[in-house]
């Protein structure tokens, strides 16, 4: 191979001039020789003084498991781009051709991605009551349990007995935002805390309500990890409690079925507080029938609703999406 050599004092000047006429070869190591320095070229330049050598190769380090897993062809199509990282632990979606590669897979995205120790493939859609969904362990460490950081929080979770979604991180960065110190916040489907600490790091006090006891064993231990005294975990069903508290602001972070508590948060938000919605819907009518819900139920208790807010908050399905709307309650 050719290379060019130079004092090493003159080193990073030709390096930048080799970059200006597009010579240098970035594949190849620049060679170091007592004091001088053989870069690696492409081709030919004037000037300067060539010597023919070896160079060793740069590594290439993939971007993506894609580029490195074994798969036949026809399936590759079907590997998706993207998959959940929960503290070390990865959560992907496979279609059904692409499970009997799993193995395969989940060896791939260890050897690119070195902060992740396991990896798993989503085994059932979420369902029941805890929204917890069957995982399949497809490489790496058999452990479910990790330490998730997100929005400058710690939180420790299980992700085979509790739910938890990181790409909700965004979302929740909105609420701390429009929280108010001094507030007192009901987030009436708490899981592990993702609302709960973050907000109790800017407000006076927060009620996490989960009935998933996992749940409220980590958002425990979170709220030590944490150090948020200002939370208050509550174990069991919130329709028994809601009534009992009353927030400046409700988070109902239940969207396949908050629709049937609404009555709840409405009885525990102060005249004027605010209340944080999420639901699923289809894309011809994201808000229509949850705001048509909301003013049934206000209108029931004989209170008014103001809206503030509308948003999608991402995608969840094939014209699906989960979306928030934010109210106030009069
Ligand atoms: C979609 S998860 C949201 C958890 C958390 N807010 C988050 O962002 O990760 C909904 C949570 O509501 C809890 N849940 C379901 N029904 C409940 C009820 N009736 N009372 C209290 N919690 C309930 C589930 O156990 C689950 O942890």
């Amino acid at each position: 191979m050719l290379g060019i050599r130079v004092h090493k004092h003159e080193g990073e000047k030709v390096r930048r001039k080799l970059i200006e006429l597009d010579v240098l070869d970035k594949n190849y190591k620049v060679k170091r020789e007592g004091d001088f320095l053989i870069f690696p070229i492409k081709e030919r330049v004037e000037g300067f003084e060539i010597v023919e050598t070896e160079f060793e190769p740069i590594e290439k380090r993939p971007h993506s498991y894609r580029e490195v897993v074994d798969v036949p062809d026809y399936l590759r199509s079907l590997l998706p781009s993207s998959f959940d990282i929960i503290g070390d632990i990865a959560v992907i979606e496979l279609s059904e051709e692409l499970m009997e590669y799993g193995k395969q897979i989940g060896e791939a995205i260890l050897k690119v991605h070195k902060h992740i120790k396991a990896v798993f493939a989503k085994g059932s859609a979420v369902s029941g009551e805890f929204r917890i969904r069957q995982l399949i362990h497809l490489a790496g460490e058999k452990r479910t349990e990790t330490l998730h950081r997100e929005n400058g929080i710690k939180l420790k979770l299980d992700v085979a007995k509790v739910y938890f979604s990181p790409r909700l991180a965004t979302e929740r960065m909105r609420i701390f935002k429009k929280a108010k110190e001094g507030e007192i916040v009901f987030d009436m489907f708490a899981g592990v805390g993702p609302y709960s600490i973050l907000l109790a790091k800017k407000v006076r006090l927060v009620f996490a309500c989960d009935i998933n006891p996992w749940a409220v064993k980590y958002l425990e231990e979170n709220k030590r990890l944490n150090k948020t005294p200002n939370v208050i975990p509550i174990l069991g069903d919130v329709r028994k409690v809601a009534g009992q508290i009353k927030a400046d602001r409700v988070i109902m972070n239940l969207p396949k079925f908050a629709h049937e508590f609404l009555r709840e948060a409405m009885l525990s938000v102060k005249s004027g507080g605010i209340i944080h919605y999420y639901g699923f819907s289809h894309e011809d009518d994201l808000f229509g029938k949850h705001e048509e819900k909301i003013k049934t139920v206000a209108r029931e208790l004989g209170k008014k609703v103001k809206f503030l807010e509308r948003r999608k908050v991402r995608p969840y399905a094939p014209y699906q999406y989960n979306i928030a709307i934010d109210f106030r309650v009069f």
